[in-house]
């Protein structure tokens, strides 16, 4: 699979002075999107940021945004909905719901900064209908640590 294999991903930029988004390195799944204000978020606060773009999604795609690794590991920085959905027919400003996860340290973002990432994948769009039976399955209704391994949480 190239990348001339899939349709373009087109953006435009309602903030004509940030840079265009895109890949660190070709290949990378995210395209990195720039915060378009200067902000700081106190320790365990939340604000929604703008990125200055917006897109058009083709048809039976959906963007997901998450947020940057390095970030996330040395400030603690998140997304509070992570991933954040972008549906194809949307067109207004993408916009990020930043968290500060950090106990102390306040984080200081400067418009310009590559805050979070944003990864096209296709999907499923399927009708929904109701059924009065579901089939069964091995698994059956067994969830939320039905089939253990939680050894981990005795030290929590
Ligand atoms: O992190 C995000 C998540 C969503 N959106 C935009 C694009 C998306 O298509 C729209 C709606 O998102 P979602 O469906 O998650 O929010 P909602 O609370 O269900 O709003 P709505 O009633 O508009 O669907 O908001 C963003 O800009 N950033
Ligand atoms: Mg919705």
């Amino acid at each position: 699979m190239t990348p001339d294999t899939y349709p373009p991903l087109r953006i435009r930029r309602l903030d004509p002075d940030l840079p265009l988004p895109s890949r660190a390195h070709p290949g990378d799944a995210g395209v990195d999107l720039y915060a378009a204000t200067d902000l700081v978020l106190a320790p365990g606060t939340r604000q929604l940021v703008g990125t200055g773009i917006a897109i058009a999604l083709p048809f039976g795609t959906v963007g997901l945004i998450h947020p940057r690794s390095g970030l996330a590991a040395r400030a603690g920085l998140s997304i509070v909905n992570a991933p954040g959905t972008v549906d194809a027919g949307y067109r207004g400003e993408i916009k990020v719901c930043l968290i500060n996860l950090d106990r102390d340290a306040a984080i200081a973002i400067s418009r310009g900064d590559r805050i979070a990432q944003l990864v096209v994948q296709r999907v499923e769009l399927p009708d929904v209908i109701e059924v009065d039976e579901l089939d069964d399955t091995e698994r059956g209704a067994g969830g939320h640590g039905s089939s253990g391994g939680h050894a981990i949480l005795a030290e929590g």
